[in-house]
């Protein structure tokens, strides 16, 4: 579990993270989102011990991490987006000295070894590290940091070099580990691929949160602070007019089977009911959802003209 209490790190007098409070439970899949410069970095680095924060705190499963890093460091699994091997090394030896650092012995070693290179593909390659693909150096790093049997694994940017079935494997690998108990925090903004991994995010803009939540409560949210709820409605047979006092427009198709209604509130019931009492029967009523890329730029919107 990780929780960020007024997190804040200032450089040079500007706050990369400013009073950043958060908490993500286990085994969430969590997205950091947020353009260039937003402090996704920052927060990490905060939270993997590597920088201190200015003030406030980060704890990962309760443990302060500027007061205990060593502590922290042997729970956590850290794939930066620049990942770092010994080339000259192959993949097992590189995860053997990982696993060696964290002072795992032998028979430790050689069970968690072959099945890392096994979960994320990399089984049977001798070559040394050198002579990899982008791609095969970045499911390394996943393999590496998942040597030590992590509670949370970080990964800064992890598609960033993946072919489509890399991405696809690490889907099914994040999936299978936060399905374990495994919290995994994402940080990107490759927004397609958190909206389809990720069960909840939060999203930066100048080191500030604007949103965090499930993605239906930030799609929710989004739709709310538009102009109002768009919903769809589809009928076996023409449809009455609608008058609830909700509504904010209507547009009808020709055959009136169709229909988009932007309403103040949540109208579905209303409407349903009052297409029984009409006796026509109901296709299908539905919110339009945006995905979470539209409530993206609309967060980024609000924070570019603020
Ligand atoms: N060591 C540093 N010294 C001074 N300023 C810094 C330092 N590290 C980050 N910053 C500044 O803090 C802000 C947040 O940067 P950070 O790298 O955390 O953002 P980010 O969301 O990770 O962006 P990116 O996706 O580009 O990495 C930026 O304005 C950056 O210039």
């Amino acid at each position: 579990m990780i929780r960020c209490e007024h997190l804040t790190k200032v450089y040079n007098g500007v706050a990369a993270v400013d009073d950043l409070c958060l908490e993500i439970p286990p085994g969430e899949i969590f997205g950091l989102l947020g353009p260039n410069g937003a402090g996704k970095s920052t927060t990490i680095l905060m939270l993997i011990g590597l920088i201190e924060p200015t003030s406030g705190a980060c704890f990962i499963d309760g443990i302060e991490v500027a007061k205990n890093p060593i502590e922290v460091k042997h729970r956590i699994g850290y794939m930066p987006e620049d990942v770092g091997f010994y080339a000259t090394l192959t993949a097992e030896e590189n995860l053997e000295y990982s696993a060696r650092l964290f002072g795992m012995d032998a028979a430790e070693r050689r069970k968690r070894i072959p099945d890392l290179l096994s979960l994320v593909g990399l089984d049977g390659i001798e070559k040394q590290v050198g002579g990899y693909s982008k791609g095969m150096r970045q499911r390394l790093g996943l393999a590496r940091a998942l040597i030590n049997d992590p509670s949370l694994i970080i990964l800064d940017e992890p598609t960033a070099n993946l072919d489509p079935q890399g991405v696809a494997d690490y889907r099914r690998i994040i999936g299978e580990t936060a399905d374990n108990g495994t919290t995994v925090l994402v940080s990107s903004h490759i927004l397609s691929e958190v909206n389809r991994v990720c069960t909840a995010a939060a999203i930066l803009a100048r080191g500030r949160l604007v949103a965090s939540g499930t993605r239906d409560d930030l799609t929710g949210a989004a739709t709310l602070d538009q102009e109002g709820i768009a919903i769809r409605i589809e009928t076996y047979s023409p449809m009455p007019p609608f008058d609830d006092p909700a509504i904010l427009s209507a547009d009808y198709s020709e055959t009136r089977q169709e229909a988009r209604i932007v309403a103040q509130t949540d109208i579905r019931e209303r409407i349903a009911d009052r297409l029984l009492r009409a006796n026509v029967p109901v296709r299908r009523i539905e919110a339009e959802q945006p995905d979470l890329e539209e409530v993206l730029l609309s967060y980024y919107g609000g924070e570019a003209s603020s």
